[in-house]
């Protein structure tokens, strides 16, 4: 087996296949989005794909969104298959022009745009002392900026045609000082503070925005990480297991549909309690940390 076939394995054994997606219960009505159109941003990984079934097994019309055309277009045929409703856009988050041209093409093809979703996103584990200008301009710009300029985009159209709308962003947990990501840290506070900012500065648009942080959720976006390290992340919570892309596409339903809608500047934690409880190593305990151990 070659390096790729070992790497394309391993990332389809984690997390949920699209056959388990569309079956996946729900406790949402069949119905609760019918005619609304979402926008997902990373729609074609791990948690966004879950994020997508989801919206779309609720009625709503679901534009992916991505760099890779081929995973998009994969996903966009799985669901046809079952009956739902999506579309793939390819786009760079981080071209802001690019962003812009997807929100007016979105608008003329549909008419409407009623939720984005943002779950692109990500990091490479390194530590901090040693990023590279590039390494951290591209984290930031990734998740920080490229976020900023969806949800701009998505909040001027809104405006401009006297449209309400929710943006839901998939963050990351930041108040752990997670070891070995401090870049997505910094990148991951950024946007919870602008989205608690835009909550209040947007509420008389009528646009509401909300965070999900989730913990340890087993999808491919782990292979960035060591086998080693990965192997501790279900003990990264009381609950000794990693969390389900469903868990984080349920989350997201709540916070956008009309049972979020006195909710806004709001990050909901989805990590099984980790946050209170225990250690947490995305790259492995280092040994300064493992002291009687
Ligand atoms: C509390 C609970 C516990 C949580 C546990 C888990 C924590 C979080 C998990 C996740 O979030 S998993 C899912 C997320 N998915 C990913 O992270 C995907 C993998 N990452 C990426 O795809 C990329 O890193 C990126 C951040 C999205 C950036 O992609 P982009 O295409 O814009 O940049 P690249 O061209 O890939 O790289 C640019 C630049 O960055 C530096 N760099 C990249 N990778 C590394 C690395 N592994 N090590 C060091 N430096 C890296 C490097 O300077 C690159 O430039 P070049 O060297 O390629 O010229
Ligand atoms: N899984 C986990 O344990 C956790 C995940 N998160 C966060 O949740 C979000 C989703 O994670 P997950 O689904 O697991 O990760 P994946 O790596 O599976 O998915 C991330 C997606 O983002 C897309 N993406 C990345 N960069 C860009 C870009 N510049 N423009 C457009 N699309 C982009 C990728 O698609 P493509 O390459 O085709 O562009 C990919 O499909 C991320 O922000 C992640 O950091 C947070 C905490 C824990």
């Amino acid at each position: 087996m070659d390096d790729q076939q070992h790497d394309q394995q391993t990332s389809a054994a984690l997390g949920l296949s699209d056959d388990e997606l569309a079956d996946h219960p729900t406790v949402f009505a069949a119905d609760a989005l019918a005619g609304q159109v979402v926008v997902v941003s990373g729609g074609a990984g791990g948690i966004g794909r879950a994020i997508a079934w989801l919206f779309a097994r609720l009625g709503a019309h679901v534009v992916v969104v991505g760099r890779n055309a081929d995973k998009l277009d994969a996903l966009v045929d799985r669901l046809g298959h079952r009956g739902v409703k999506a579309s793939a856009h390819v786009a760079d988050i981080k071209d802001a022009d690019a962003v812009n041209a997807m929100f007016d093409a979105l608008w003329t093809a549909h008419g409407r745009v009623d939720h984005l979703v943002n779950s692109a996103g990500g990091q490479f584990p390194q530590a901090a002392i040693d990023f590279s200008i590039k390494g951290w301009n591209a984290v930031i710009n990734t998740n920080l900026n490229g976020t900023w300029y969806m949800m701009q985009a998505a909040a001027q159209r809104w405006r401009d045609r006297k449209h309400q709308g929710s943006i839901v962003n998939v963050v990351v947990v930041t108040t752990h000082g997670l070891y070995g990501i401090a870049h997505t840290i910094a990148a991951r506070s950024g946007v919870i503070g602008l989205s608690r900012a835009l909550a209040v500065e947007w509420a008389p648009l009528n646009i509401r925005i909300n965070c999900i942080a989730p913990g340890a959720i087993e999808t491919e976006g782990w292979n960035v990480y060591s086998e080693a390290a990965r192997a501790a992340y279900p003990r990264s919570n009381p609950m000794m297991r990693p969390g389900t892309p469903w868990d984080i596409a349920e989350a997201a339903v709540y916070l956008a549909a009309p049972s979020g809608k006195f909710i806004t500047g709001e990050t909901l934690t989805v990590d099984g309690g980790g946050q209170h409880w225990g250690e947490t190593w995305t790259t492995g305990k280092p040994d300064y940390f493992k002291g009687g151990d």
